[in-house]
């Protein structure tokens, strides 16, 4: 346990020389393919930007998606964008998470690139000063809620999807910083009966206990109720409002930024573990029977 300790801390170091973190962007190690995974779409009108994930066939998320979605965060920050409004190009699928590919039989350091990039990219997201708004057009299993989750307002499409934490099930434990979101949406009792049965909501479910403040009937009226939203702090000072997001984001953002490594050694040591490998790989066999 203590090797997989010092490989990753080893890695990290390594590469960075001291404690402090990269940002999301910074490991980028491999060439970008040339299709994006992510279109951004900023109305000239309004300056809010629609961003669609388009990964097929489910959105995973892997790490160039997420240093690509980290660098686009960064972009319109630096543009001064009024408003971010996340969704889908897929017609049934928000997000599917995490992608167990990083995970299964990846070296420790790949899984560290992995799961650094991905803390990095959920600060970035859950932390910006930008208006977020989730247009949920599809299932938001796990990671793909997490990603809801950390922005300011969620929409989503009924009823027939679905949105959780659903690690429980699968045998794994959402981190700290997961079930920190999710309390943040829905107060600590439903979160404790949500996450130790890894339930999935109806979308009607989900707007019921507060995991999404909206349902709407399909994307467009998704999109609509997005910039209704953000329309609302056209006359609050961008300033208060950042610094207002800050506090009430504390716990999070202070979890991540004095527990990032232990984050991660846990992350690394739990993952590389033989049960957690043979888990994913009975999880990935059943999800190829059930798409043959
Ligand atoms: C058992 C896992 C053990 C992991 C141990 C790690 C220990 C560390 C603990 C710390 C980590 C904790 C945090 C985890 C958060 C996560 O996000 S984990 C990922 C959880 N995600 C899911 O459970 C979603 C799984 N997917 C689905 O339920 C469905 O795909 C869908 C409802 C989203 C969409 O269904 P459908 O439209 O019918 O598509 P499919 O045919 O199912 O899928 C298409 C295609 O994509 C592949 N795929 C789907 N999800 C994933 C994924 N998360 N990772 C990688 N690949 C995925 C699926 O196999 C299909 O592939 P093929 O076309 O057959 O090649």
């Amino acid at each position: 346990m203590a090797g997989i300790y010092r490989s990753t801390r080893y890695v990290l170091q390594n590469a960075f020389g001291s404690r402090s973190l990269p940002g999301a962007v910074r490991f980028y190690s491999q060439k970008p393919d040339p299709a994006p995974l992510i279109n951004v779409d900023v109305d000239s009108k309004t300056g809010v930007a629609t961003v669609t994930m388009n990964s097929p066939p489910v959105n995973t998320l892997n790490t160039p998606f997420l240093n690509e979605m980290g660098g686009v965060i960064k972009e319109l920050e630096k543009n001064k964008t009024r408003g971010l409004i996340l969704t889908s190009s897929s017609n049934s699928v928000f997000s599917a998470g995490l992608d167990i590919m990083e995970m299964y039989k990846a070296p420790r350091d790949q899984m560290a690139v992995f799961w650094t990039t991905l803390q990095n990219t959920w600060l970035s997201l859950y932390r910006t000063g930008i208006p977020t708004v989730a247009a949920i057009n599809g299932h938001a299993p796990a990671g793909g809620c997490l990603l809801a989750l950390s922005c300011e307002y969620r929409v989503m499409v009924g009823p027939k999807f679905t949105i959780g934490l659903n690690e429980t099930q699968l045998g794994i434990v959402a981190p700290p910083w997961f079930l920190i979101c999710m309390r943040e949406a829905v107060g600590p009792r439903q979160t404790e009966l949500a996450l130790t049965s890894g339930k999935m909501f109806t979308a009607t479910e989900a707007l019921n206990i507060g995991l999404v403040d909206q349902l709407v009937s399909n994307k467009e009226e998704a999109l609509a109720e997005a910039h209704k939203f953000i329309a609302r702090f056209a006359k609050i000072p961008p300033l208060a409002r950042k610094l207002t997001k800050e506090f009430t984001r504390q716990e999070g953002i202070k979890y991540m930024e004095e527990k990032m490594l232990d984050d991660l050694e846990t992350f690394v040591d739990v993952a590389s573990s033989p049960s957690a490998q043979k888990g994913m790989e009975m999880y990935l066999e059943a999800l190829k029977k059930k798409s043959t």
